[in-house]
């Protein structure tokens, strides 16, 4: 598969690469960026955090704002942040240039309604492309979890929820966790998806959740300060669909948090902590 290395930086002994690529699932070129750990440059296969981003975001939002580069290098994580949505001048737009649907806002679903049909399949290609890519180039085990905030907390549980056993551990930070009702996700699938709201129910949490044939913990931090809460993100309604199915859940709502990369910053550690734990070879060191 070729791609190319845009860019190599050293990073708490390890190395942080953009790469761009030519993704057949989304019919474009794109970038992701990779945080290599220190361990690889001995000769170790790492298994590999994936990071979804939310609306507005590129893969540089999380590997310059969040500072899990310090932690990831001494559990030996791979961190792997792809972009949000296809890009390119052929790729279609919100017509109006909003900035919560169409370019940096692919939601991580398959379109299957024109013109997005063509670009938006983000859900196959953070699950099936990008994982392959890096897996046969990178020193990568086929250890994999994931991760993401807002728009790409929606993303890592649905990801996870849709593929029992791909994910040793899953996370999120603020997640649209019913998108089905609230308008950033009402807006987008019924561009992507069409009108027929029984196709929208595998791509939302709260719906997945009740038949999922696997209960793999979920860890979510949200912020009772953030202005999204109310309108969009709504964790009421996962506690509530969690609790219908048996499903385990933590949910900690942070007092005086915001929706921004400061409070993803804040408990990016303990996120990353709980990855390291699932992942084999990837153990959290002793404390000192
Ligand atoms: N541009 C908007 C704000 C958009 C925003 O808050 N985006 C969030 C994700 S929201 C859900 O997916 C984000 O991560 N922004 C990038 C960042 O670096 O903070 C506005 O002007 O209100």
């Amino acid at each position: 598969m070729n791609f190319e290395t845009l860019s190599t930086t050293r990073c708490f002994d390890g190395e942080l690469k953009r790469i761009r690529h030519r993704a057949d699932t989304l019919d474009c070129d794109m970038t992701f960026s990779i945080y290599l750990p220190p361990q690889v440059a001995q000769g170790e296969e790492r298994p590999v955090l994936y990071w979804l981003s939310g609306l507005t975001c590129t893969d540089l939002n999380f590997i310059e704002k969040a500072g899990a580069q310090r932690l990831a290098a001494e559990l030996g994580l791979i961190l792997v942040a792809p972009d949000t949505s296809p890009r390119g001048p052929d790729v279609p737009d919100d017509p109006e240039g909003a900035w919560d649907f169409g370019l940096g806002a692919g939601f991580y679903v398959n379109a299957t309604q024109a013109p997005w049909s063509k670009h938006y399949h983000m859900y196959n290609y953070v699950v099936h492309e990008l994982p392959a890519l890096i897996e046969a180039n990178f020193p990568a085990t086929n250890q994999r979890s994931i991760s993401g905030h807002s728009m790409g907390g929606h993303g890592a549980l649905v990801c996870a929820l849709r593929n029992p056993g791909r994910y040793q551990s899953v996370s999120a930070f603020s997640p649209i966790v019913n998108p089905m009702h609230c308008p950033w996700g009402e807006k987008a699938f019924s561009h992507y998806l069409g009108e027929d709201r029984s196709q929208w129910q595998q791509w939302d949490t709260c719906e997945l959740i009740a038949t999922a044939s696997e209960r793999l913990p979920l860890l979510i931090d949200q912020g009772d300060k953030d202005g999204f809460l109310t309108e969009q993100l709504k964790p009421e309604l996962l506690r509530a669909a969690a609790a219908a199915a048996g499903h385990p859940l933590t949910l900690r709502m942070q007092p005086g948090y915001d929706h921004s990369y400061y409070f993803i910053a804040s408990f990016i550690d303990d996120h990353l902590r709980h990855h390291a734990k699932a992942l084999d070879g990837a153990e959290a060191p002793q404390a000192r």
